[in-house]
């Protein structure tokens, strides 16, 4: 008798996970209200230790992120001659990264990563491109590691901006471009400074970080993975231009096409960062078969 109520109870249960489990597929994902520190996501005004250390970090980037050392850095980067290794070595090098320019989360960076792409395949099975980008586009944040680039964070995280024009006041913490060389010379401070009207996004340059440095490796190495891709790694902390809609002046068609894109990608981006973690030894083989269909090479030069 006890046996079959039991049973009764766990048939009960298993009908309401079936129906919850069910129902957020039908949903998708949700986005949170609160981050994992209780707070507003991108709430870069709140008071809190962390965010100290946020603000910190942006007064050093907007002071030291030129034109002159943008243009240096990528010169020197995108030669891609430091490392031979592949996209999982590089993901293993990730789990000792923290990334101090991010008020909503202080998890190991290969977390993040993983949180992303899962989120993006429940809600778009078919995109397997996407699940890739969502795998990658953080990947060069080793420019951190000790072994690797051992950069300091200010040239590595935080939101990118294009440097050679006026900043835009939408920029996060944009009082602290006062202290920046070029606030001052009027051949970047004005609206269109040296770009002009249209001239696309490519040739517009961003400060130096980590999503210009891993759109330079994808590209060097010849991914297949298609423009709208490149286009999410290279401008995904460019939120001045996706969510705050400043410097569209400079976007061409392709651009403005892409963006589609980066709006769908940056909700998965920014909401899934969480305290959940993803079981990694499930989920590798599946992103290890789109590494090898999107690069043609298991090493990849960095
Ligand atoms: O990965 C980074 C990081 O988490 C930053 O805090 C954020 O400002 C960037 O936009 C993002 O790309
Ligand atoms: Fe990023
Ligand atoms: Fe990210």
């Amino acid at each position: 008798m006890t046996i079959l109520v039991d049973h009764a109870d766990l048939l009960g249960i298993e009908a309401e996970l079936k129906k919850a489990s069910k129902n957020e597929k039908e949903v998708g994902f949700v986005v949170p209200q609160r981050n994992s520190f209780g707070h507003a996501f991108r709430d870069y005004d709140a008071e809190s230790e962390r965010q100290k250390g946020v603000m910190n970090f942006y007064r050093k980037n907007h002071s030291y992120q030129t034109y002159d050392f943008v243009k240096r850095l990528r010169e020197e980067y995108g030669k891609v001659n430091r490392v031979e290794m592949s996209i999982w070595e590089c993901c293993e090098l990730l789990n000792d990264v923290v990334d101090e320019s991010d008020p909503d989360l202080d998890e190991p960076q290969l977390e993040h990563l993983l949180q992303t792409a899962e989120a993006i395949r429940r809600d778009y099975p078919n995109e397997d491109w996407l699940h890739l980008t969502g795998f990658i586009h953080d990947l060069g944040k080793v420019l951190l590691h000790p072994s690797f680039g051992g950069l300091p964070q200010w040239a590595v995280v935080g939101d990118t901006f294009p440097v050679g024009c006026r900043f835009d006041s939408s920029v996060v913490h944009h009082e602290y471009f006062k202290e920046n060389p070029d606030y001052n010379n009027c051949i970047y401070n004005s609206k269109y400074g040296i770009y002009s009207e249209k001239c696309g996004l490519n040739n517009v340059m961003m400060s130096w970080g980590h999503d210009d440095y891993m759109y330079l490796v994808a590209k060097k190495n010849n991914t297949t993975l298609p423009s709208a891709a490149l286009f999410i790694i290279r401008y995904h902390s460019f939120y001045a231009l996706h969510t705050a809609g400043a410097y569209k002046h400079f976007m061409n068609d392709e651009d403005v096409e892409n963006l589609k894109w980066l709006h769908i990608f940056n909700k998965y981006d920014l909401y899934s960062k969480s305290k959940v973690r993803v079981d990694v030894e499930k989920v590798k083989p599946y992103y290890l078969s789109l590494i090898e269909k999107y690069f043609p090479t298991a090493k990849l030069k960095w």
